[in-house]
């Protein structure tokens, strides 16, 4: 056995091995020594192999798909080796096989996969000049993803992805594996990283397999004919998705390039600072999009999250979401007088429907429960009976509505063949419904007719024998038996033959009985093989409609997330957002809409609605006010505008006209990452130069106290020559907040740069906070008063007042202040230097080799070369 244990370990050297012993799985070694530690197992040493004495860990059959999931959640990938052979069919071990691995970005089952996210795999190529071809997929989704990009893009690429695995060549790409080590380092990347063999990054190979799958003789059609280095990465990640599953993917029949430059850039920056799916501290909620999802389905939820994490730079897809959700919205009235909301209708229809997607991939990959089967025949039943709904004119919408089309024959099939509350497991029966198969009826009619049978063969034996407490039983261990109290042992026949001894009774078994034994247990293995092979039929049968599924669901999805989009916009009271194509951010009444739910929620009052104006002429405002005055807020629900309306939502806003958008950057809060040995100021500047070479005139630019994490002077000058060049030379929308009451001044010397800061009063010491946006600079910064009202105590406070009333004081009386925004002294222009001239002067092509090495002498003697 451990010799078949070795050769099977040999095929998965770096994944876990579970190798099934009866009702156990084990393992062995190193496998079981880190697995002991990481699911709390006991080890233990049995027997010896080699000499040694054999250290083993296991966990009970019943409890896998548990221990699976905690694996997986730290990061381990698994390989199942099940018992495929008879149990004593030959000689030695029983065969054994690994039937499946499962890994961090290759999860199918619904017990291990979150409902609402997806597991990505991703696979990375490296190319000449650095550059990277990149593929990714869900396994339950059927959609590979291409992309090319220059090394320096990656990072931007794993926080849209956000994989949930990453492969990568073994050992071809020493300078991508450095890459990866450093942006662990920094971490940009979290997930769990595999090594593939070199060959399998082939670029003719990913050409041949996508071909394959989409069954097409050209990638043209999918503007992927031109991208070698990501048809490399997508025949290892097809490669290595086949691998775990154990099988081919016969669902993957769906390609989409991306390209950076058709998305709305939002660096990881911009995604961790807006908390746009998780919180600063790492949670789930409160977050953009935790306040934004409430769609029914898991499908839905899935598709919203893309739409929020992926918006695009072109209207056509965000004009046809909002049109098809203000349509579901409604807002008309309906006969009897009530409100007409389309959205309500709807949402009532898809309560209750099961996750299509999935369950279309895993009867692909053969994976499906018969549960699950249920679930869906029931929801093929409801699409179908949706295609009629009444939604209006829309033509998205009535798109959507015309794909539930369910597979022909499909509904059918699942009815006449799955029992209607099969057991959870097909090893346990019951699953093939009854009337499908006279084979399978029969086998069970013998099943069922036991009892019947027992109880008249007691009551015929207890005649003939007169023992009147003759009872026919049976257990796992004996079979059935006729138990006789040994009162009565003398009556018993000679036929009988003895099975057991108890202490006041003996166990028989009659020629009779044991024939109808034999007959009875086979009927019940034979059925539960017959209902395997069935099932088997049955989801072949299914094969051919996955794609049809795939369609269905792709609609489900879209009307779920469209009608949680309308109840938003229902709920929260947002507006339709406007779409302009000269350069504008002009929102009306807008709200911070997780902010004002928070606020909501707790009761602590109204959120204060603000407006902004920025177009041609005001590109950017330079925000003063209090701390805790709401300048962040204001900032950041700006961005969350910009972002709902590019995804094509309603907007917390009572007007919103939106220009277009390249990129949102964001340049907030300071926390020191220690991890990667970056100081708060490092990092600070890291970002700030990431957006000034980033960012266009088409970006939204946030920047929140730029400068404070070094000294005042340091920082002041940062600011000031950073909120110049934005200004000056990147022309950005930029909101610019600061407690430099010097960058003010800005405003007034530069054409479109405005001052607004957020109005804060003063009541007997006290501050109180509007949280409303002004014009012009803030009078003060109550930093005081805001240390008095966080419980800072009343003679440190007192003393601060005094410091500061000094201060106030000297810098009144001080001489006058330094230009800030004065242009830095330019070099007197220089003509070309001596060395220039004379290279100027060289026909390299009229020379011969001799004098090519003179003029050489010659032009390392000038001056400005032998003086360096
Ligand atoms: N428009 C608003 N309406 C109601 N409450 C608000 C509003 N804006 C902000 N607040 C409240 O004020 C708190 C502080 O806001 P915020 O963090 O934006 O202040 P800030 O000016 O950026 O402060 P600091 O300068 O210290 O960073 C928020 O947590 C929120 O509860």
């Amino acid at each position: 056995m451990m010799a078949q244990y070795l050769a099977l370990k040999a095929g998965y050297p770096d994944t876990l091995l579970l190798y099934r012993m009866g009702d156990f799985y084990e393992l062995f070694y190193e496998d079981a020594e880190r697995a002991a530690q990481l699911l709390d197992l006991t080890l233990t040493q049995r027997g010896q192999s080699a000499g040694q004495p054999v250290t083993m860990a296991g966990v009970p059959y019943h409890a896998l798909e548990q221990h699976l999931g905690r694996l997986i959640r730290l990061g381990e990938s698994v390989a199942i080796a099940e018992q495929v052979g008879e149990v004593g069919a030959g000689k030695g071990p029983v065969e054994r096989k690994v039937v499946r691995v499962v890994t961090p970005g290759t999860l199918t089952d619904s017990a291990l996969l979150p409902d609402r996210s997806e597991a990505m795999l991703l696979a990375v190529h490296q190319g000449a000049r650095r550059r990277l071809g990149l593929a990714w997929m869900s396994v339950t989704q059927g959609v590979v993803h291409l992309a090319e990009c220059a090394e320096d893009g990656l990072p931007g690429w794993l926080a849209r992805i956000a994989p949930s695995e990453l492969v990568h060549a073994s050992t071809a790409a020493p300078a991508l594996a450095e890459a990866l080590a450093g942006l662990r380092r920094g971490g940009q990347l979290t997930c769990p990283t595999c090594g593939r063999p070199d060959w399998q990054f082939d670029a003719g190979l990913g050409e041949r397999t996508l071909l394959e799958h989409l069954g097409a003789a050209s990638l043209e059609a999918w503007g992927a004919a031109e991208l070698p280095l990501a048809h490399a990465a997508a025949a290892a990640l097809l490669h290595y998705a086949e691998h775990t599953q154990g099988q081919a993917l016969t669902h993957v029949r769906e390609l989409r390039v991306q390209r950076a430059d058709e998305l709305i850039e939002l660096p990881p920056a911009t995604r961790r600072n807006l908390e746009l799916t998780r919180t600063l501290r790492g949670e789930e909620a409160p977050t953009l999009f935790s306040l934004l999802d409430t769609c029914m389905t898991g499908m839905g939820s899935r598709l919203l999250r893309s739409w929020l994490l992926e918006p695009r730079r072109d209207r056509s897809e965000a004009r046809r979401r909002l049109a098809a959700t203000t349509a579901l919205r409604g807002g008309g009235e309906a006969a009897g007088g009530s409100p007409l909301r389309p959205w309500r209708l709807l949402r009532e229809e898809l309560r209750g429907v099961c996750d299509v997607e999935r369950i279309g991939a895993r009867i692909a990959l053969a994976q499906v429960r018969p549960r699950e089967l249920v679930a869906l025949a029931a929801t093929l039943r409801k699409a179908q009976a949706l295609a009629s709904f009444e939604a209006g004119a829309d033509p998205f919408l009535a798109e959507l509505f015309g794909a539930l089309v369910p597979p022909p024959d499909c509904v059918a099939l699942l009815d006449a063949a799955i029992a209607p509350e099969p057991a959870a497991l097909l090893r346990d029966g019951g699953v093939i419904a009854e009337g499908f198969d006279a084979e399978l009826d029969e086998l069970r009619g013998i099943r069922d007719h036991c009892d019947e049978f027992l109880l008249e063969l007691e009551a015929r034996e207890r005649e003939r024998t007169g023992i009147p407490n003759l009872r026919v039983q049976f257990n796992k261990v004996h079979g059935f038996y006729i138990e006789v109290t040994s009162s009565h042992a003398d009556k018993v026949p000679a036929e009988w033959r003895r099975r057991q001894t108890l202490k006041n009774a003996e166990r028989y078994i009659t020629p009779e009985l044991k024939a109808f034994e034999d007959k009875a247990l086979s009927a019940q293995e034979r059925a539960l093989a017959r209902e395997k092979w069935l099932y088997e039929q049955v989801l072949a049968q299914l094969q051919p409609h996955v794609a049809a599924l795939a369609r269905v669901a792709q609609a489900l999805a879209a009307l779920d997330a469209l009608c949680c989009l309308a109840e938003r916009a229902h709920t929260l009271g947002w507006c339709a957002p406007q779409f302009v194509p000269e350069p504008c951010i002009e929102i009306e009444g807008g709200r911070h809409p997780v902010v004002e739910a928070r606020l909501a929620e707790t009761s602590r009052g109204a959120f204060i609605a603000n407006h902004t104006r920025l177009n041609a002429n005001t590109r950017m405002q330079i925000i003063t006010g209090p701390n805790m005055g709401g300048k962040s807020t204001y900032m950041r629900q700006v961005a969350l505008i910009v972002l709902l309306a590019s995804m094509g939502s309603h907007v917390p806003a009572t007007r919103c006209r939106l220009g277009p958008i390249d990129a949102i950057h964001t340049r907030i809060g300071a926390a020191d990452d220690l991890a990667n040995a970056q100081s708060t100021f490092m990092l600070e500047m890291t970002e700030a130069a990431q957006i000034l070479h980033g960012a266009t005139a088409q970006s939204l630019v946030l920047m929140d106290e730029i400068g404070r994490g070094t000294s005042t002077l340091d920082g002041l000058a940062l600011a000031s020559s950073i909120a110049t060049h934005l200004h000056d030379r990147t022309r950005a929308f930029t909101l610019f907040a600061t407690h430099y009451f010097e960058l003010t001044e800005l405003a007034a010397r530069h054409a479109h740069a405005v001052n607004v800061h957020v109005g804060a009063a003063e009541s007997g010491g006290d501050i109180v906070f509007l949280h409303e946006l002004q014009p012009g600079p803030a009078s003060r910064s109550y930093g005081v008063q805001v240390a008095r009202l966080a419980g800072v105590p009343a003679s440190v406070v007192q003393q601060a007042r005094h410091v500061l009333a000094q201060l106030e004081e000297r810098a009144a009386s001080a001489q006058q202040q330094v230009d800030l925004f004065a242009p830095p002294p330019t070099p007197p222009p220089s003509g070309p230097s001596p060395l220039e001239e004379a290279l100027a002067r060289i026909d390299p092509d009229a020379m011969s080799p001799r004098e090519a090495l003179d003029a050489l002498y010659r032009l390392k003697a000038l001056p400005d070369v032998a003086g360096t």
